[in-house]
């Protein structure tokens, strides 16, 4: 696509994405990958994206805007439409049982999008190199077969569960620890990739 970073590029080498046998069946609804998250968890003013399983390496999602999203008077703020798509983009990482997070994501703004709308995402893996994933995603207003109103390429860089555990503010990290079920995940995706 014109406009873009060469880094969004797959590279020659660059494999085809690969859906883990044990993936979410397609029409399956993933579950928020940590309460807390502004993207997926159930947090006020969050969110609170709904994440669908898809056919491959692809899913779809649905995210409402609300009034706390908001940029510009009754419209949804860019920044807050950046993370709605880079949220729906982390989310493919599920399907793929690898860990992995944004390294870089270019959105375009092709059309307002006003509180009240539903925005129909819709993501897919289109190449990987070693711990490189590259993704696109669109989002669409007025139904899953509406116009584009925004839509992003991104980066995904895969990473161990360590990452989180050195960088994260430690209040946050043992309560994740301390929480069997989330770190199951987790360890369940680096022992038994
Ligand atoms: C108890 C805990 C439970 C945890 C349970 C799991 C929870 C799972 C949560 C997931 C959450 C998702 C939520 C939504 C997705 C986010 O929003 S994630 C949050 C936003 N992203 C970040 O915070 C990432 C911050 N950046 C970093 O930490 C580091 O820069 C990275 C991305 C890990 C890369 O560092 P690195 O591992 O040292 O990798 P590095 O060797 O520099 O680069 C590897 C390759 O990637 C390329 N690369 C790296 N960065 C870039 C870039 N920005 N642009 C282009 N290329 C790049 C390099 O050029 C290199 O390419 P090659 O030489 O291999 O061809």
């Amino acid at each position: 696509m014109s406009g873009r970073t060469t880094v969004l590029k797959p590279p020659e080498g660059a494999m085809a994405p690969v859906r883990h046998p044990d993936a979410p069946a397609p029409g399956e609804l993933l579950g928020a990958h940590y309460d807390q998250c502004f993207g997926c968890g159930e947090q006020s003013g969050g969110l609170r994206l709904r994440v669908r399983a898809g056919e491959g390496v692809g899913l779809t999602a649905e995210f409402t805007v609300d009034a706390a999203h908001q940029g510009a008077p009754g419209l949804a703020h860019g920044g807050v439409l950046t993370a709605a798509l880079d949220e729906t983009l982390g989310s493919l990482n599920w399907l793929q049982r690898v860990i992995a997070v944004t390294g870089r994501l270019e959105t375009d703004f092709v059309r307002p999008v006003p509180v009240g709308t539903v925005l129909h995402l819709e993501a897919r893996v289109t190449a990987v190199h070693g711990r490189k994933i590259y993704c696109a995603a669109t989002g669409r207003i007025g139904g899953p077969e509406g116009p584009v109103a925004v839509r992003a390429e991104a980066l995904f860089i895969e990473v161990r569960v360590d990452h989180f555990i050195k960088n994260g503010r430690s209040e946050e990290i043992n309560a994740a620890l301390a929480d069997p079920d989330q770190v199951k995940v987790a360890r369940a995706f680096e022992v038994n990739p």
